[in-house]
């Protein structure tokens, strides 16, 4: 068998495309522009590119960014200075801290000074508590983009399939269990201390691999049929060439599962689409106004 490629960059442009419109209606009815600002603190490279992809994807889509960059010796109380004045602006509907931080600054403290109601990133802990109880909230944007990607691409629904989510950080493994629970699966949180990982994942119907180690699943480990997304970004050089790969062996993969992301081109995309999304819906949240398609139809 052969696996369909799920085309992430190409779903990411039409998710793009519907903000799009939402925002020039916003902008058309309302006199209203979303604004979305975006801290990065320090130099780390890859934070680079992707706050600078996401000031340009806002730009394209009518967003209006702010971007703040401060120097890697910041201090916490010079950053939550920064968090409070950005929560007061009131052209501002969405804040954003770019991870990871520097190590003297806590990230959960600057994450809970974010008003949650700006939080597009959906990690306040008001955010998360709703989430968890299925309540109204803003939704963490990697997990969000897995599951618009699960919801199109996995046949046959997601209501009683076994989904094996391996990885259990804040950012996706968590939010993304708790999505998948809100669409009738079964939910398996698995991570570096499971036993027998091979044979949790072949059971799994949907697999979100979100681990952190590269090309670590393996083609034989997974079901016949099943849904593979995966959440990797690995830097790995081979022959003097630097590329990027996922946490699954996608060569291996291709020829067992259903359906998978590759990487780039998969899950990464879709993280600043729905970025873009979370900030359009917080916008019209702050202004009750009708919500673009997206969080609202996922009864989020
Ligand atoms: N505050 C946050 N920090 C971080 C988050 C986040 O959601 N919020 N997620 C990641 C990084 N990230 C967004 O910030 C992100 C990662 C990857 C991509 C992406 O488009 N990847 C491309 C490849 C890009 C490349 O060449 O490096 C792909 O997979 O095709 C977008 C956003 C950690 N920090």
């Amino acid at each position: 068998m052969t696996a369909t490629t799920i085309d992430g960059k190409a779903f990411a442009a039409t998710l793009r495309a519907q903000v799009t419109t939402h925002v020039a209606v916003l902008k058309a009815d309302h006199d209203i522009v979303p604004g979305l600002a975006v801290v990065l603190v320090g130099e780390d490279p890859a934070s680079e590119v992707y706050v600078r992809n996401k000031a340009k994807q806002a730009g394209e889509c009518g967003i209006r960014s702010f971007e703040t960059r401060l120097d890697a010796a910041t201090s916490q109380a010079e950053l939550l200075a920064v968090v409070q004045r950005l929560n007061a602006d009131p052209a501002v509907h969405g804040i954003l801290v770019q991870l990871p931080l520097p190590a003297h600054i806590d990230a959960n403290a600057v994450l809970g000074a974010i008003d949650p109601t700006k939080d597009v990133d959906g990690f306040h802990i008001s955010n998360v508590g709703q989430l968890s109880v299925g309540q109204k909230s803003m939704v963490p944007c990697t997990p969000l983009g897995c599951l618009l990607l699960l919801r199109q691409f996995h046949k046959g629904g997601l209501a009683g399939s076994h989904a094996v989510i391996v990885g259990r950080s804040n950012i996706v493994g968590k939010p993304m269990a708790q999505l998948l629970l809100r669409e009738h699966c079964t939910v398996t949180i698995a991570h570096s201390r499971t036993r027998d990982l091979p044979s949790i994942i072949g059971g799994a119907d949907i697999l979100v691999a979100a681990i952190g180690r590269q090309e670590m699943v393996r083609g034989d480990w997974i079901k016949p049929g099943a849904t593979v997304i995966d959440v990797g970004i690995n830097r790995v050089t081979r022959d003097g060439r630097t590329r990027l790969v996922g946490d699954v062996n996608f060569a291996e993969a291709a020829e067992v599962a259903g359906a998978i992301t590759p990487v780039p081109g998969g899950v990464g995309p879709m993280t600043i689409a729905c970025l873009l999304l979370n900030t359009v819906t917080a916008c019209c949240r702050a202004h009750h106004l009708p919500e673009p398609a997206g969080l609202a139809e996922l009864g989020l």
